[in-house]
């Protein structure tokens, strides 16, 4: 793994400290659409403040944060996007994902983080959000959280279904499934593939509208409950566990693997997704971020690694496991597969 060389000045701790004022440079752009503004060449401090609304001095104060951040370059008087900014950051674009930004990151991760210190000292107070089930027991924090997560894992659901042949499969168990993402795109890319999604009740009401968006509702089913807690459908050909581990207490983990075992037909597939560090836990730095991050609503995670993960599959009697990187730099993917009757 390569690690950042150590650091050896105060500016580059101040770059890490002071980071948080760029990241809320950038949401509060999104906010308010400065770089769908600047698209389609670029204005004038004047341009961005008609169209966004701010008052000139201050859209200003903020293209000035952007254009040092690199996110918006100047030209004498007039502003544009950088490639990054208008690939990724401005409405209809095919690779958006600002909304997934301003929504899940800004409103919901970036508050958390101002309890990370009570979460990692025990400290929390009981009103305090120490769980997905209490976090999505507000219909409404559901629906922001589990919209924006929908349009991130659309992408890695494709990228999935082409890393696993899956075509022998006809049966999908996809516990902790949010909205049915994954299940989207696995069904979408194996015609013979049904679903079958265990999220909490807030969380499947909305998975069934773009279930239904994506006209898969004869084939993705949704079963509302606690995953650690209810009963789940037996002699599935697939079994997904898709960022499930950083949202569960780590001790219930191998009982995780070992259900997964259980509830698998032989041969069938086991494939677990999520932010996993290098087993030196060197990096990478934002699967580590990432996992620090859930301690401040899950405290009870565990920073896991992939050798873990594959571990735990091991000692459940999975075989042919594979691990590789899933989102660059950020997630990993463990492949087993329950051996086969009579191997
Ligand atoms: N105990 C649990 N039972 C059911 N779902 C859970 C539990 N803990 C966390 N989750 C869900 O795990 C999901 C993590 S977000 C990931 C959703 C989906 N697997 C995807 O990759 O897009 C959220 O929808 C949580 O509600």
């Amino acid at each position: 793994m390569s690690l950042p060389k150590p650091l050896e000045s105060a500016e580059q701790i101040s770059d890490i400290a002071f980071g948080f004022m760029g990241s809320k440079a950038l949401f509060s752009a999104l906010h308010v659409d400065l770089f769908s503004a600047l698209a389609d060449g670029g204005g004038s401090v004047e341009d961005v403040a008609g169209k966004t609304g701010l008052d000139p001095d201050r859209a200003m104060t903020l293209l000035t944060a952007l254009t040092t951040l690199g996110l918006v370059v100047r030209n004498g008087k007039a502003y544009e996007n950088a490639p990054a900014a208008d690939a990724f950051l401005v409405k209809g674009r095919k690779y958006d994902f600002g909304d997934y930004l301003r929504f899940q990151i800004d409103k919901q991760m970036y508050p958390f983080l101002t309890q990370l210190e009570e979460a990692l000292t025990g400290e929390l107070e009981p009103e305090q959000v120490s769980s997905y089930a209490d976090w999505f027991s507000d219909a409404e924090e559901a629906r922001i959280y589990s919209e924006s997560q929908h349009s991130g894992s659309l992408g890695p659901g494709r990228s999935l279904a082409k890393m696993i042949d899956l075509s022998k499969a006809r049966t999908l168990l996809d516990v902790g499934g949010g909205t049915g993402a994954f299940s989207i795109s696995l069904c979408k890319a194996y015609p013979e593939l049904r679903s079958t999604v265990l999220d909490f009740p807030n969380v499947v009401d909305v998975g069934r509208g773009f279930v239904k968006k994506a006209g898969l509702s004869d084939r993705v089913e949704f079963n509302p409950g606690n995953a650690l807690e209810i009963e789940w459908p037996k002699d599935r050909d697939v079994i997904l566990m898709s960022y499930l581990f950083s949202g569960v207490p780590g001790e219930t983990i191998p009982g995780l693997v070992r259900a997964a075992m259980d509830h698998l037909a032989p041969g069938g597939h086991f494939i677990v997704h999520d932010f996993m560090v290098e087993d030196d836990r060197t990096g990478p730095k934002l699967a580590a971020l990432w996992q620090l991050q859930h301690v401040a609503f899950n405290p009870e995670a565990r920073s896991v690694t992939s050798g873990w993960v594959r571990a735990l599959m091991e000692a459940a009697g999975f075989k042919d496991i594979e691990i590789a990187e899933m989102i660059p730099g950020m997630t990993t993917m463990v492949h087993g597969v329950k051996p086969a009757a009579g191997a």
